[in-house]
């Protein structure tokens, strides 16, 4: 069976400093994976090569058995990649509703402006915002903005959604309703991989997990196997982050990686 994604050997430079190194993975569809690894491991470089972002210094990927690694960002919102961004950032001069229109528009996923606007509405209602839908997007605050950037890559009718800490900054009960959102458009049949540091959304949602350090994937599989794995726990406690972001899971409630 071929994959829905296949990375192989995938490098990525910026002068002397290598953000990604020779990594390769498969994601199949229907699976939810987990992308974790501490601040600078290479994970959003990783998103904006897949994603046509950025340009691979070396290696290739292949989506739904094409190889996309040197597409444009339009090209691969077409091709049925979306992604959400870490830094959330609507059209300030746009409604909620016209933001998530032009996701469509902009991935072809729409071929007239009342059809994505009518879409548009659905993805709202979806992710719980067609209440704020005529509102100007600035106005939204912070975890309405993440549902709106969820509504908005949902409308490109993706097949692999490449979600950027979408509940980075959420309460917990906020990330209960995250959860229970993207399981549901997994059973969609949509494809996830997730950039998470929440450990409790990555162990429960995840099916597989991959680990990058230093730009390296040094670890993936079953995520109980993935966060025993020695390598794993190694690159967590030698870093400032660990300790981080333990002093932030006291502050929440919630543990982190
Ligand atoms: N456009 C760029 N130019 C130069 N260096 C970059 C660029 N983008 C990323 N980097 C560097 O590449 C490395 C990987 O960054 P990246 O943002 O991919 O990490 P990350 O795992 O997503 O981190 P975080 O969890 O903090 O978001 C970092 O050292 C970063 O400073």
């Amino acid at each position: 069976m071929s994959h829905l994604l296949e990375v192989r050997n995938l490098s990525k430079s910026f002068g002397g400093l290598q953000a990604t190194k020779d990594v390769s993975f498969t994601l199949d569809e229907g699976e939810i994976v987990g992308l974790i690894g501490p601040n600078g491991a290479g994970k959003t470089t990783l998103v904006n090569l897949i994603t046509g972002v950025l340009s691979p210094s070396a290696g290739s990927i292949v989506f739904r058995g094409r190889d996309v690694s040197r597409q444009r960002p339009w090209q691969a919102a077409r091709s049925g990649l979306a992604r959400t961004f870490q830094i959330v950032q609507p059209f300030p001069q746009m409604t909620v509703l016209e933001n998530v229109a032009a996701g469509a528009l902009f991935a072809g996923a729409a071929s007239s402006r009342a059809q994505a606007e009518r879409e548009a509405m659905e993805h709202l209602e979806f992710v719980g915002l067609a209440d704020q839908a005529l509102r100007p997007a600035t106005a939204l605050t912070l975890p309405s903005r993440k549902r709106l950037e969820l509504a908005k890559s949902l409308a490109m009718k993706p097949k692999l959604l490449l979600l950027d800490e979408v509940n980075a900054g959420l309460n917990t009960a906020e990330i209960d309703k995250a959860l229970a959102l993207m399981r549901t458009i997994a059973a969609r049949g949509i494809t996830i991989l997730l950039i998470e540091h929440l450990m409790k959304v990555v162990t429960s949602l995840s099916t597989r997990v991959l680990v990058l350090h230093h730009g390296e994937l040094i670890s993936q599989g079953a995520p109980q196997a993935v966060l025993e794995d020695p390598k794993v726990v190694e690159a967590y406690l030698g870093s400032k982050f660990a300790a981080r972001l333990a002093a932030q899971a006291q502050e929440t409630g919630v543990e982190h990686v």
